[in-house]
């Protein structure tokens, strides 16, 4: 394969033939427009693009579109969108289109990935051999909190058994929390509870930013001693996930946060799917992204999610796999449905449903781990429950799903 290929399912207007929606496509990503040329040289028809497969489905279609691979600027994400997820969701030939997925060309893939990646990190936490899911916890209040208050926050759900901690997504550097403070006294609680608990904790401090900024503010989240960054990569863009990996050349792990992601994968005819968003985090180099979850509170299909978290995982130009994370609406009693569904290889994470415990964060913590342990030793919840008291409250309140 030497060109790029989109897949897109789409409804045409009434006025229009599904051959002539996909056409439409096709020439407007590549050398066309809405009528013929007189600038056009022969020359040009070398870029132009083709519609390779139309099939009903649905309502509506799905066409494969090929873009010759010379339409695309090697290793410019914000050009290559622009082709494939560009212009054509305005069509008003189009009632709606949604980009499906793409299958990019060797020489287009001229990315260097995750760093760290699944297996990266399992080895820093020590999971490489157990397999066992990671569990995580987003800092709730999602803001407000002193960096003193975060950290005890930290500090406990640390100690209660969480494998990593984050920042929710609209945290940064408010006067409310400053960024570098808070670090310091989170790295410092950490640091307390690895030595009290001999277990390696990852703190991710979000450090998104617009562009000409945010390579100096993860260069002051490590001097601050930060050991994983976080990015919001929709709203940053790919180019700030890529200047992280490859521009700057961190050395700690980077966790992918898709905040307004819903505006584009929610809607099953228009938008676009999680899956090619998730390939180009995984060439930009984001070690863990969140793609969703089986049982939580956003809404999506939970076939299309178990094919994403495969494909970060599949084989794809040698670049390392992508952790999945499982994240929102998540608590104990969740837990059996997502790792049935999602298998071991998740990173589950859960805010309210830890911070939210009768008895606190260490409980919930506490609750979490022994939920995944329940079903690693291949107990139900409630059964497990039975002799650990922090699950068994926390089934009380939330249930099982
Ligand atoms: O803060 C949370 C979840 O908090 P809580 O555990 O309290 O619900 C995350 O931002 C969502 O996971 C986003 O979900 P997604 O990444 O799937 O869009
Ligand atoms: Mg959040």
């Amino acid at each position: 394969m030497s060109d790029l290929f989109s897949y897109y399912y789409f409804r045409p207007r009434s006025d229009t033939k599904p051959e002539d929606a996909a056409i439409a496509i096709a020439e407007e990503e590549t050398t066309g427009t809405w009528t013929d040329l007189k600038t056009r040289k022969d020359y040009v028809k070398a870029l132009d693009g083709s519609v390779e497969e139309l099939h009903a489905e649905g309502d509506g279609y799905v066409a494969k579109i090929r873009y010759p691979a010379e339409i695309f600027e090697p290793g410019n994400i914000p050009q290559y969108l622009s082709v494939f997820a560009g212009n054509l969701f305005g069509l008003g030939r189009l009632d709606a289109v949604r980009l499906l997925d793409i299958d990019i060309p060797e020489k287009l893939a001229c990315f260097e990935g995750p760093l760290f990646g699944m297996k990266g990190v399992r080895r820093l936490i020590g999971t490489d051999k157990s397999g066992r899911p990671h569990v995580g916890t987003i800092i709730k209040p999602k803001v407000g909190l002193t960096p003193k208050d975060t950290a005890e926050v930290a500090y406990n759900a640390a100690v209660g058994g969480v494998d990593f901690i984050k920042d929710d997504e609209t945290l940064t550097d408010q006067a409310f929390c400053p960024m570098d403070e808070r670090i310091e006294a989170v790295m410092g609680k950490i640091d307390r509870a690895q030595g009290e608990t001999g277990r390696k904790i990852l703190y991710a401090v979000n450090i998104s930013d617009r562009a000409d900024r945010i390579v100096e503010r993860a260069e002051r989240a490590l001097e601050h001693g930060a050991n994983t960054l976080m990015v919001d990569v929709i709203t940053c863009g790919y180019s700030a996930l890529q200047a992280l990996s490859e521009e700057m050349k961190i050395n700690v792990p980077v966790h992918v946060h898709r905040t307004m992601h819903g505006a584009m994968t929610r809607m099953p005819e228009h938008g676009i799917a999680m899956r090619p968003l998730a390939r180009l985090v995984r060439l930009s180099g984001g070690d863990q992204l969140h793609t969703g979850t089986i049982s939580g509170k956003m809404g999506h299909s939970p076939e299309e999610l178990k094919r994403d978290n495969e494909i970060l995982k599949e084989d794809y130009f040698g670049l390392k796999p992508v952790f999945p994370v499982a994240s929102g609406g998540l608590h104990p009693g969740k837990v059996h449905a997502e790792i049935s569904g999602l298998g071991c290889d998740i990173v589950l994470q859960a805010g309210g449903g830890i911070h939210g415990h009768p008895d606190g964060t260490e409980s919930g913590a506490r609750a979490m781990r022994q939920a995944v342990d329940a079903y690693m030793e291949g107990l139900t919840a409630q059964e497990y429950a039975k002799d650990h008291t922090e699950l068994r409250k926390a089934l009380e309140k939330w249930g099982v799903r």
